[in-house]
């Protein structure tokens, strides 16, 4: 077989690529594996995914941050999203991190999160990362392998949007035991699940589940549930999936208002309690 041209079904195989889901000769080397730091002991890694830009993974890989810190577990947040980095913005971090002759040093929020975004690392908040994707993925290894993260029970990864070569090598970098999808009800979310499930899937990675984001709203009068995207299909595909719906999160102006003032760890809401129930099940520290 050429190559090149990999003959096999799998979502994540592009021509010229190679392909990763193990279809024979084409399959390419999957492990860019890189050693974390000698002084860190992560215990569960979990990446927090999704099929598309904007339908709030950031906000929740912060909240199950935040929700499990709660729970006196020791939490940090490596922040994937190079290119759009959202999560020092949500707990209200604008310092710059610091570094020693042993690594570069996580800043802690105010309930003692450690976070690691390229946002602590640039002059200014506002400077865009105009990098190509091999770049990218070496930011992020290296925020694997010289950020002395110490201990940690969870480190939930903000993952690069989408499902292309970005996403895939942080998924091929980094040893995750798990990826929660973020989805939005809206009619590709069948496509747009399914692309995300089976990029972990050939990467042998298991999907703990689906968190749907916006699936409705509250009228503030009357507390009628208001679905601005039209129904909600999650059901039928984690069914079809063989996943969890982890949780479903309203639009909620309460939500977007801490983020924007940079308050996340003062929500309190319990939208997302079912998913972290579940996490502490399966992926027990
Ligand atoms: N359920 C919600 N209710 C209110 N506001 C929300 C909700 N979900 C997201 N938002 C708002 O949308 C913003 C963007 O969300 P977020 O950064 O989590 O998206 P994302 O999927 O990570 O985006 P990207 O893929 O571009 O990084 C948040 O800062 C928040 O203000």
């Amino acid at each position: 077989m050429d190559k090149n041209k990999c003959e096999c079904e799998n979502m994540s195989c592009e021509e010229g690529t190679g392909c990763s889901g193990g279809c024979g000769d084409a399959q390419i080397e999957n492990d860019f594996s890189v050693e974390a730091h000698k002084l860190n002991s992560i215990k569960r890694v979990i990446g927090v995914v999704s099929g598309k830009g904007g339908v709030g993974k950031s906000l929740v890989a912060s909240a199950l941050a935040v929700l499990s810190r709660r729970k006196g577990y020791k939490v940090g947040v490596l922040d994937a999203d190079i290119t759009g980095p959202s999560i020092p913005k949500m707990f209200g971090i604008n310092r710059r991190a610091m570094s020693s002759e042993s690594g570069i040093l996580p800043e802690k929020t105010h309930n003692g999160i450690k976070i690691m975004s390229v946002n602590l690392l640039l002059d200014s908040d506002d400077s865009p990362v105009i990098w190509r994707g091999p770049l990218i993925s070496g930011v992020v290894k290296q925020f694997w392998s010289d950020v002395i993260w110490g201990d940690i029970d969870y480190l939930f990864l903000d993952m690069p949007p989408g499902t292309g070569d970005v996403p895939l090598t942080v998924f091929q970098s980094i040893p995750l035991d798990g990826i929660i999808i973020v989805t939005s009800p809206q009619d590709l979310v069948h496509m747009i699940v399914r692309k995300a499930y089976n990029m972990a899937k050939s990467m042998n990675i298991p999907v703990l589940g689906i968190v749907e984001n916006m699936s409705y709203v509250k009228c503030p009068d009357c507390s009628k549930e208001i679905k601005i995207f039209g129904d909600s299909h999650i059901d039928d595909i984690a069914g079809e999936l063989g996943i969890e719906v982890l949780g479903r999160m309203p639009i909620d102006p309460s939500i977007a208002e801490a983020c924007d003032k940079g308050e996340i760890e003062r929500l309190n809401n319990d939208y997302l309690s079912g998913a972290l129930d579940f996490i502490e099940k399966n992926l027990k520290p």
